[in-house]
């Protein structure tokens, strides 16, 4: 795969397409898994989707918010391009305290995800990253993380926006950039 020549974001978007796996009835029956594994093991890809990433905001932030466990390769990926230093909203137990909580339920489940107090400082411009957008319960307990440090949102970055389940109607006013609409 030449990503040298890839300059637009039509490009990138059928790229990513023809690499995401659509399972059926994982993690449980009804939901259609959109699997990324094969975009994060292709350097080229996930650097060209990092830079689309941080492009997207170019000069807007201050740090990169990546969330556990999936929105970590992109998130990484992007704050590496950008030069940003890296916040890790992780699930809740992984990270030594004191850290702020927010639960929430997603797609197939709930959970809570925790940040690291002092990590986010007033002020500061933070982009918030993951993978998929489905219901935005994940994306909204972000959100609420970074809001309650004092810091600001200063956009959301997401590979997949799964259409019809509400998720970005449940985010603040910033931008939120998807690559694509959908997985499949
Ligand atoms: O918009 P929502 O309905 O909240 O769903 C989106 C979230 O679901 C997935 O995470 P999951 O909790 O499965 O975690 P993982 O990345 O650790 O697999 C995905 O990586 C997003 O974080
Ligand atoms: N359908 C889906 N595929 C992959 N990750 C998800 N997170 C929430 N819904 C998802």
């Amino acid at each position: 795969m030449n990503i040298d020549a890839l300059t637009d974001h039509q490009r990138l978007a059928d790229l990513i397409r023809d690499n995401i796996r659509t399972v059926p009835d994982f993690p449980r029956p009804g939901i259609a898994f959109l699997d990324l594994c094969p975009v994060f093991s292709q350097p080229a890809l996930l650097g060209a989707l990092a830079g689309a990433m941080s492009d997207a905001f170019a000069g807007a932030f201050d740090r990169v918010l990546a969330i556990e466990a999936r929105g970590f390769v992109v998130g990484t990926a992007v704050a590496c391009h950008a030069g940003r230093p890296l916040v890790l909203a992780r699930k809740s137990g992984k990270l030594p305290g004191p850290v702020d909580s927010v639960r929430y339920d997603l797609e197939y489940g709930s959970a809570e995800l925790q940040v690291q107090r002092d990590v986010l400082r007033p002020g500061e411009r933070v982009i918030v990253v993951d993978d998929v957008l489905a219901t935005g319960g994940t994306m909204a307990a972000a959100d609420e993380l970074v809001r309650r440090s004092g810091a600001a949102v200063a956009g959301y970055a997401v590979v997949v926006t799964i259409p019809g389940l509400g998720g970005e109607g449940r985010l603040g006013p910033a931008k939120v950039f998807s690559v694509l609409p959908t997985g499949n």
